[in-house]
């Protein structure tokens, strides 16, 4: 339905270096990018210039060399790694009398690929008819075919406005949808937390080796690929760790620099997990020559989403590519485990990192006796509510002593919530 590059198709890359700002793509990303759409790179137009026009993104004689490079290569799509406005890609497209696909919609469309989930395809779906509702230029009747029937056009209406409508109705649907999926999504979190089950999110650059430090660590069958993002829904295991119990553990999206901004949108619910999460892995390719700037990439999209405060443990991925290094756990001045070097496909410091994830989450985790007095309600109440509540002793005093186990964020977030600080907290010193 969308105007997508078609597997196996023939395209022509443009890339473009901007001499007045700095933050330009990167070109061998973008070739990596447009392979794992499925797509062959037949020829790269480079060039620089000092900023887009803005009619055609580039000069006249650009857009000559890029006509040639179609006509020699007998191309079917013109792939930008650049952001295009709606009238710049339709002007391109007009000159070159060939397809245009600006670097969202590459993206967009290696989403729509990997997505597996229902929530993820309604995601991608959302996306991709956002960034389309801004190019609906000409006749658009594949909405009509796909859902046979509901776009039959209105008494007097043109074929434009009718698929302006009918964009409409099916994003109005898509949001509709996505919200029942999410409703559910949010139940089994609060379930999670009320069971007092932590949760791991793994981040990481794309190609990090997420699914396949995921498959090794709950020997589940997810789908790795040697592509860029095989990963797009969280998908959810559970696994039992020594001392801590029931652990869920939730591979995410593939990060990757500049994500479109439709896109951070439209996995907002997805990146909750991660939001919520106990502890970040974050999987990096240590043998990556951009490892630190995917580092960096990867820490920007946590900030965005409001992640950035969430314990995180760095995974260094792939240690197999490197010379002579056996796996190792590296800890900070205080002797917390802050980084594990592992190799997630021979298996490679598997047990380290168990051994470090565990230290961090009971770290996490506080047991407390709470002392509480009648005009303690409002956190009596937000203890029960967040189900961590394991006994509670009544006392003649008219105190209530509250065990509580939980979370140490939950903990802190719970107060703050109450208008609790941690000094007024009355504690009960016991030993466990
Ligand atoms: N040599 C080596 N290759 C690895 C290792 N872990 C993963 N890979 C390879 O790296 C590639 C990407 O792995 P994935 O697990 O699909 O990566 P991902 O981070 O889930 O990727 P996205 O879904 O794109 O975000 C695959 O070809 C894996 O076989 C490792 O420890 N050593």
């Amino acid at each position: 339905m969308f105007e997508r590059p078609d597997v196996g198709e023939r395209a022509v890359l443009v890339h473009i270096e901007f001499t007045a700002h700095d933050g330009s793509e990167d070109p061998g990303e973008f070739r990596e990018l447009v392979t794992s759409a499925g797509v062959e790179p037949v020829d790269m137009v480079t060039g620089t210039r000092k900023q887009p026009s803005p009619r055609l993104f580039v000069g006249e004689g650009k857009l000559e060399e890029i006509r040639d490079a179609v006509a020699a290569n007998e191309a079917d799509v013109v792939l930008f790694n650049h952001a295009l406005s709606p009238s710049q890609e339709r002007n391109i497209e007009r000159e070159l009398k060939c397809r245009v696909l600006d670097r969202t919609g590459v993206i967009l469309d290696i989403f729509a690929q990997r997505a597996r989930t229902h929530e993820g395809k309604l995601q991608v779906e959302l996306a991709q008819l956002e960034h389309m509702s801004t190019r609906l230029i000409r006749g658009w009747t594949h909405l009509e075919r796909q859902k046979g029937g509901i776009g039959l056009r209105g008494p007097g209406e043109t074929q434009l406005e009718t698929d302006r409508r009918l964009l409409r109705e099916r994003i109005k649907s898509i949001h509709k949808r996505l919200e029942k999926v999410r409703k559910q999504r949010d139940q089994g979190r609060r379930a999670r937390k009320r069971a007092d089950v932590p949760t791991l999110s793994l981040v990481g650059y794309t190609n990090a080796g997420k699914s396949t430090l995921f498959n090794q660590v709950t020997t589940s069958t997810v789908y790795a690929a040697d592509q860029l993002f095989a990963t797009l829904d969280p998908t959810l295991r559970k696994l039992e760790l020594p001392d801590i119990g029931s652990v869920v553990v939730a591979d995410t999206v593939g990060f990757i620099r500049h994500l479109p901004h439709k896109l951070v949108e439209a996995f907002r619910a997805t990146l909750e997990e991660t939001r919520q999460a106990s502890l970040l892995l974050h999987i990096i390719d240590c043998h990556d020559e951009r490892r630190d700037e995917n580092i960096e990439q990867v820490e920007n999209v946590l900030l965005e989403i409001g992640a950035d405060e969430v314990p995180q443990l760095q995974v260094f991925n792939k240690i197999d590519l490197l010379d002579d290094f056996a796996p190792r756990i590296d800890r900070n001045e205080d002797g917390i485990p802050v980084r594990v070097w592992v190799s997630a496909i021979t298996g490679q410091g598997m047990d380290l990192l168990f051994d470090a994830v565990v230290e961090r989450l009971a770290e996490d985790v506080v047991h407390h006796f709470v002392l509480l007095g009648p005009a303690d309600g409002k956190l009596r109440a937000s203890l029960h509510e967040a189900g961590s509540v394991l006994s509670e002793e009544h006392r003649e005093s008219g105190d209530t002593v509250v065990e509580v186990r939980l979370q140490n964020r939950d903990w802190l977030q719970l107060l703050s919530r109450a208008g609790v600080s941690q000094e007024e907290v009355r504690l009960e010193d016991r030993a466990l």
